[in-house]
């Protein structure tokens, strides 16, 4: 058994002469909550309609639960939940119903125990009580939430979500983080798309950074936080000089402004760039380390900010 879930070897798409994915390989291991995180237009959509065989891929391949795609869609898309906008609802049917319908379609679903999934499946995205209500009639939140619901109806071992907060108020918000824990809990793997950090801050253990079709970062949480490189700041009435000393000790990416310098620390102690300063006659009001935080690091690999709200 292969220790991904979801691997993919130079995932291409192009539309006309547009590379909306460009060469992707994802590895999203068993268990993992990854997070697929990056600005609208990135390609996250485009990489998850490839992954569940909606679109061709123009080269590359990938395999889901180690299975080979397109081949082995019969046996291990029915393992598969998944949350791409939104399965065809019927306007006129309630969530109920419609997810009646949707499971009734399902070859591989049984029939005895529709009624008891499918109330579980509601009751899990809290849709319990408006379950008999029409479709029509609900909120953009609540359409979310039976999106989310359709992607439950059985256990599955994988679920692929894209964007599945969108939509939702605040306490809907949560309450979704707080299912794929659960989800994730129960041992299912989860791949969720997202433009917000504080998103994959808040539930992944993984992050894959997408940026204008490339894949440009992919590790556990931790790593990226541990790679996260600790800068001096220096508070001084002579930052020119601060920063030229920073400088000849070593510390990179040195910068100086009104009254102060800072510059990435590497190896050097900062006990030594504080006694460098003062050895070197640069007076020192206030010294601070002080560690990049993930949304630094993905303006740097990105070049933009990300949306941190919500
Ligand atoms: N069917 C299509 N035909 C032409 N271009 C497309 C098509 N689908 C996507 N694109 C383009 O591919 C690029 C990536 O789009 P995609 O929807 O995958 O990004 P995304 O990261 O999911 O963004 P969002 O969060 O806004 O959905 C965009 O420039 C988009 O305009």
């Amino acid at each position: 058994m292969t220790a991904f879930a979801v691997e993919s070897c130079g995932l291409t798409k192009r539309f006309g002469r547009q590379v909306a994915v460009n060469a992707v390989d994802l590895a999203v291991p068993r268990g993992a909550v990854y997070g697929f995180l990056g600005p609208n237009g990135s390609g996250k959509t485009t990489t998850i309609r490839m992954l569940l065989g909606l679109i061709r891929p123009t080269s590359g391949g990938h395999a889901l639960l180690g299975e080979r795609m397109p081949g082995g869609a019969a046996t291990v898309l029915p393992r598969v939940g998944a949350l791409v906008e939104g399965p065809g609802f019927h306007p006129y049917l309630s969530g109920m119903d419609n997810l009646r319908r949707l499971d009734a379609a399902d070859r591989t679903a049984r029939a005895a125990t529709a009624d008891a999934r499918i109330r579980a499946a509601l009751d899990r995205v809290g849709l319990g009580a408006a379950a008999g209500k029409r479709f029509r009639a609900y909120s953009l939140g609540m359409r979310q939430r039976l999106a989310l619901a359709a992607a439950m109806l059985a256990s599955r071992d994988l679920l692929i979500l894209d964007e599945p907060t969108n939509g939702l108020d605040p306490q809907g918000t949560r309450e979704v983080r707080s299912l794929i824990g659960a989800l994730a809990a129960e041992g299912a793997t989860v791949l969720l798309s997202t433009h917000l950090l504080s998103e994959v801050e808040q539930v992944c253990s993984h992050v894959g950074v997408m940026h204008q079709g490339n894949l440009v970062a992919q590790s556990t949480l931790e790593d990226l936080r541990a790679e996260a490189a600790p800068r001096a700041r220096v508070r001084t009435d002579r930052p020119a000089d601060a920063a030229r000393v920073l400088r000849e000790l070593g510390l990179t990416e040195v910068t100086h402004d009104g009254d102060s310098a800072t510059g990435v620390l590497g190896p050097v102690a900062p006990e030594k760039a504080v006694a460098t300063l003062v050895h070197d006659g640069v007076p020192v009001s206030g010294f601070a380390v002080v560690a990049a935080d993930l949304e630094e690091q993905f303006v740097a690999l990105t070049g933009e900010g990300f949306d941190v709200s919500g």
